[in-house]
Formats: structure tokens, sequence, C-alpha cells
């Protein structure tokens, strides 16, 4: 093991450890799993490959990730310091430092698989990161199919490539018949077909050039499609026109809002029946939140969210009593006491655009409202005007930050124009022939 690998092995916190040693055994060559590793970034047109590079995003604050970071600091770092006689100079290893090295590998590391976890990968972190066009694929270049890859139908589809036909193309089932990247002058042209050296190991990484890049020009990879919020966390940049950019809306402002109409009691009560209904938000129950889609688009949970608080309380009641009887295990006497809307939509039978009441609608753009005060009094148009401004290698922290917030304010404004549109007409008495007839009027 090199003697960086060693340094940075020390530093790393206990969890990480064990896989960083495992990540570099060999002559530098990366390990896949040598058993049944499931690949949950490359979909089943991809399950001959058992090895893949996933940057995980979670979303974590800043905040929280300061606090998790001080706790393996003092677990793993401030002991040895303290230890008498300590070779180590505290000049080195404070806690700014660590934060720093901390900073740098999770920038560089990939979660490769549940088998290997995280790990440093050689080479592989030289590229810079470019949402849906990258020039260059990393994967494994075996014909190797683990059990539960062949298995497997619900792993996800490979999102992450931006031309999958080309790929595909180069990745035929038969591995053999691999196109190895083909660099020369900086062209992908001539033929040195590097999969001769591995054919049918599991243990190498190929780097696939999946398109031509010409000669001086920066050579991209993806490293996973994400919003802007995440790349500034995990990354520290943002990219302008990011298509997977999203903007999230905490449970608790939807709480706040529902509340300045209603009486607590009635917030609480709504939300429940929501719950009992199956929905929830996204993250853990102390942070829970719901995404706007790029497009402007809310997740159906907050739209059926926003439906059953807006509910007149016949309509609550009836929903309350069904959703009671079928809890209590016997058969509802009568199917339609369920609201048919919201049935609907869990059956995937209808369009969620079915639930944008007038109210409904009302009830977004209230929410966009209260959203849009968080980035304080000056308006998107002076934030543009300071991003114009602003250079983004000198003030680059000014200029990811204006990105970002820019790139969320445009979404809350597609989300206006989403609450803004033409909404189906909803009495709650007989949606369902309501939604039949598609009765729309604009507002
Ligand atoms: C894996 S490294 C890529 C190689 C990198 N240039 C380096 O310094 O090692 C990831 C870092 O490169 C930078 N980076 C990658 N893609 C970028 C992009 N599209 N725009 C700005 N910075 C980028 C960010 O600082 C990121 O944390």
């Amino acid at each position: 093991m090199p003697v960086w690998a060693a340094i940075w092995d020390l530093q790393l916190p206990s969890c990480m450890r064990g896989v960083w040693v495992k990540n570099l055994l060999g002559q530098g060559t990366f390990r896949s799993c040598p058993n049944k590793s499931v690949c949950h970034w490359f979909g089943p047109s991809m399950k001959s490959m058992s090895f893949c590079v996933e940057p995980n995003f979670i979303r974590q604050t800043v905040k929280e990730d300061k606090v998790l970071i001080c706790e393996d600091w003092k677990e793993n770092i401030f002991p040895l310091l303290d230890s008498a006689p300590s070779r180590l100079n505290p000049t080195f290893f404070g806690i700014e430092q660590y934060f720093a090295a901390k900073s740098l590998i999770s920038s560089r590391g990939f979660e490769i698989d549940d088998y290997h976890g995280f790990g440093m990968v050689p080479l592989a972190d030289l590229f810079n990161h470019k949402t849906g066009a990258e020039d260059v694929h990393f994967t494994a270049s075996s014909n190797y199919v683990s059990d539960d890859d062949a298995d497997d139908n619900n792993i996800n589809n490979d999102e992450s490539i931006a031309d999958e036909e080309t790929l595909a193309e180069k990745l035929s089932t038969d591995t053999t018949d691999v196109d190895a990247p083909q660099v020369e002058n900086g062209n992908a042209s001539d033929t040195e077909c590097l999969s001769d050296m591995g054919d049918g190991d599991p243990s190498l990484l190929e780097m696939i050039v999946v398109k031509d890049v010409s000669s001086g020009e920066e050579v991209f990879n993806t490293y996973g499609l994400m919003g802007n919020a995440a790349l500034l966390h995990r990354y520290g940049f943002t990219e302008q026109d990011n298509p997977y950019d999203i903007v999230n809306i905490d449970l608790e402002m939807v709480l706040q809002w529902c509340s300045s109409l209603f009486t607590d009691r009635h917030s609480r009560s709504r939300v429940s029946i929501w719950r009992r209904l199956g929905y929830s938000g996204c993250g853990d129950k102390n942070s829970e939140y719901f995404e706007i889609s790029f497009e402007g688009e809310p997740q159906t949970e907050l739209i059926v969210l926003l439906y059953v608080m807006l509910l007149p309380d016949n309509a609550y009641h009836k929903l309350d009593l069904s959703l009671s009887v079928a809890g209590s295990g016997h058969e509802s006497s009568d199917a339609n006491l369920l609201d048919d809307n919201i049935f609907a939509i869990k059956s995937c039978n209808v369009s969620k655009k079915s639930l944008l009441t007038k109210k409904v609608c009302d009830g977004f753009l209230a929410l966009v409202n209260m959203r849009e005060c968080l980035y304080g009094s000056e308006s998107i148009e002076d934030d543009i005007v300071r991003l114009g401004n602003c250079s983004s290698v000198r003030e680059r922290k000014l200029y990811h930050s204006l990105v970002l917030q820019i790139c969320e304010r445009r979404i809350l404004q597609r989300l206006r124009d989403f609450a803004s549109e033409p909404f189906e007409t909803n009495n709650h008495g007989s949606s369902r022939k309501k939604l039949k007839k598609s009765t729309k009027r604009k507002r």
C-alpha cells in the first residue's frame, strides 16, 4: 500500500478504512466485487457489468456534515494526537486539516457498489463533470454476469450514460467486442483493443471513450445526475441549465401555509390522513421535504397533500371513515366513500393534474411566495446582474451560490406557471364522472 494511502487510511473514519485497503489491492488495479453485487447504476441492458462508479448524493446539510466530520475527527484523530509519545505533528492533523482532507476525498471518491462501499479510483477522478454529456465512461471490462445481475429485473436504468446507443454498440453483449479507449493525439481513432488485456476478468476497470474528443479539448465524465444543490454540496460547483436541478419545499413550510388558513388541529388531522393513505415526503421524519422538478412540476405526494388539506370537511370525514373500515379488515361497504381522485391517483388511472383544483393551485402559488422569501429582498433580476459581474474563477463561492439561487428561482417561476395553467373542475361530489368528462376551464 502506498505511503499516501496509509496516511489517508489513518485519517478516514472507521467505516471507510476497510474499504480503502480493499480497493487498493493489486498493482493499481481496481477490484470489482467477486461475488453477487448488484449494480444500481447500470440497467438491465448493462448487466454484464459488475462494477460501477457512482457518486453518492444524499441530501445532507452542510451543517449536519460538519457535526459528523467533527465526531469522526474526535474519534479517530484526536486520540492519536493525545496519546504520548505521538509522532504526529498537530499542525497537520487539526480539525481544519481534517475538513480539507475530507472535502478532497469526498469530492474525488466514488461509491462503487454495496460490496466495496466508498473508494478512491486512480485516474477516474481526473475528469471534470458535465451533466448528460460525458466523453468518457467507466465500467468493468468483463463479460462476468453475477447471479444477482442476471436475475434482478428491478435494477435501475443507467441514466448516467449520455449516449446509450453509442455505448451499447461499444458494449455489445459479448464484451470481447468491446471497443477499448482509443486515444491517439487526443482523437479516438486508432485501434488498440485493450479488452484483450482482461477479457472476462471482473477485476478490471475500463475507461470507454463514448464520443470523439478533439485534441486539446477538455474530456468530461458524468459524476451522476443530480441537482445543483447536490453538486455544490458534494463537489463545490454548479451548472447553469442543469436539467436535473430541483427545488425542495419543506413539509414544515406546507404546515405553516396550512396553519395560516386553518386551525393546527385541521393541519394535523389532514397530514395524518395523508400518511394513512400511504404517502410521505422525501428525507426522514425530522426533515421531510418535497421536490419540484426542473420543469416546475411538484412531486405527486405534495399535490395529494395540498388536495387533502383543502378537502371540505364532509369529504374528509368520508375518507376517514373509508380508511378506518379498510383498516379494520372489513370490506368497505361503499367504495365510493374513498375520495375518487385520490383513489385514481394511487392506482395511476388518471393524471395528477386532476387534483389541481383552483384551491390547490392557489395553495401552490402561496407556497412559491413563501419559498421565494427565503432568498431575501433582492429580485431574480438583481441576482442575474450580480452574476454577470462576478468571476467564476476569482469569486468562486459567490458565483456558484448565485447560479444555485438563480436556477432555483427559475424553477419556482415554472412552478408558478404550472399552478396557473388550466385546472380540472372538481367539487368532490361526483369527481370521477367529472374526470371522465375532463371539464376544464381557464383561470
Ligand atoms: C474529481 S475532481 C475532477 C478533477 C479536478 N479538476 C481536480 O482538481 O482534481 C472534482 C473536482 O473538480 C472540480 N470540477 C469538476 N467538474 C467541474 C465543473 N463542471 N465545473 C467546475 N468545477 C468542476 C470541482 O472542484 C470538483 O470538486
